[in-house]
């Protein structure tokens, strides 16, 4: 039997295969190692030009600051098994490709062999923090690394000190679930691609569909506020024309920049597509979120692009504000926000100086052909 097989099967097509992996496995064939053998797996000095250094830098000789090892307060109570079963453990941390779920099944058997009450993991650039458990006194942080990749870091904690063995059953299993983590770090990364805007770096319909629709039912089931903003560049085409697309495009960004800025962490920021935004207000009245849109509108028109001869171009914007009212689907949240954008867009062509944007009117229809919050 080879544990090769729970491996490729699940990650390949997701990932580029790992061959120094697949051979340091294959060299291991029973399905339940000693934790000797484990540790070899890993650890092994012939692996380690296949692995290129060890999959899992502990840092507990290098560099003790990464490394929280407090003086134990007594013996252990509790052996960790002698044998694991690896095939099991590397379905278990195979079975999903979602980051969490990977790190839960790898800490269900940590927690399991050596019973520690807590963990977190820190993930590299803008992967976000995830944490198990509770925090405890005793901790080991362990750098993770696959051929030079760095993978992020995980703490452990528990109430009694990491011995020397625990360490090395650790770095045994940390070793093989290494490319788990790699595989899960990447598909968190092309799924948080997916829901980028490139020009602008917001979020994109896919992200407002996926959040919104999540802060929708929050909403409903706590009975909280959740409002939107739907923002539309004024005369942008005019923009284009005359100063050419790069011109536009920084406009375009300078709005995003100026959104995230203006706005709170909570909020989400999108942009539809073309020069239309939507900000969704989580816990947020009519109201509160036209104030929001004022700020907006004025912290835009204080904003200008420079051309390359040296003249500026303004940012005008029109928004319409609309808030969650009962039965409401998130596109015809969308619709009313629209609808309201509408007016201003008719009110600010009679009259440019018309600065704020028009409440949601029942009545106001769109003409036709307007996209709807979800066309692609
Ligand atoms: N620079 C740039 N322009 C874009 C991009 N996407 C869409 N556009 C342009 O945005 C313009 C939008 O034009 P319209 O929808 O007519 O809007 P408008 O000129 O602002 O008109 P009003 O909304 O009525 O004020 C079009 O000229 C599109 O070509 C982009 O990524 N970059």
């Amino acid at each position: 039997m080879s544990v090769e097989v729970p491996v490729s099967c699940r990650i390949e097509g997701a990932s580029v295969s790992e061959p120094s992996f697949q051979a340091a496995i294959r060299r291991r064939p029973p399905q339940v190692l000693g934790w000797s053998q484990l540790a070899q797996t890993s650890l092994d000095p012939e692996y380690d030009s296949s692995f290129r250094g060890r999959h899992v830098s502990t840092n507990h000789q290098a560099d003790t600051s990464r490394l929280a090892l407090v003086a134990t307060a007594g013996p252990s109570r509790r052996q960790p098994p002698e044998t694991i079963d690896t095939v099991r453990f590397l379905q278990a941390v195979t079975a999903s490709l979602e980051l969490e779920e990977v790190l839960g099944a790898l800490n269900e058997f940590l927690h399991q062999a050596f019973g520690h009450g807590g963990w977190e993991y820190r993930g590299p650039s803008d992967e976000p923090r995830l944490a198990g458990g509770h925090s405890d006194r005793h901790r080991i942080e362990y750098t993770l690394t696959l051929n030079g990749q760095d993978l992020g870091a995980l703490k452990l904690m528990r109430g009694r000190r990491f011995s020397e063995d625990d360490q090395q059953r650790i770095e045994g299993l940390l070793a093989l679930a290494a490319p788990a983590i790699r595989n899960a770090l990447r598909f968190s990364h092309v799924n948080r691609q997916l829901e980028r805007d490139p020009l602008t770096g917001l979020g994109n319909r896919r992200a407002l569909t996926l959040q919104g629709e999540q802060w929708l039912a929050d909403s409903v089931r706590h009975h909280h506020s959740l409002s939107m903003l739907v923002l539309d560049l004024d005369s942008f085409k005019a923009v284009n024309d005359t100063h050419g697309h790069p011109v536009g495009d920084r406009i375009l960004c300078k709005v995003a920049e100026t959104l995230m800025t203006v706005t709170r962490t909570a909020d989400l920021c999108v942009r539809l597509g073309g020069d239309e935004f939507v900000v969704l207000l989580p816990e947020t009245g009519l109201d509160a979120a036209q104030d929001c849109a004022e700020r907006i509108r004025r912290a835009l028109a204080r904003q200008f692009v420079e051309t390359e001869s040296g003249r500026r171009v303004g940012i005008s914007v029109s928004i319409g504000a609309a808030t969650l009212r009962a039965d409401m689907s998130l596109d015809q949240l969308y619709q009313h926000a629209d609808a309201a954008l509408y007016v201003a867009k008719q009110a600010r062509e009679r009259d440019p100086a018309v600065t704020t944007q028009a409440k949601p009117r029942a009545a106001t229809q769109r003409p036709a052909g307007r996209p709807t919050m979800r066309k692609e």
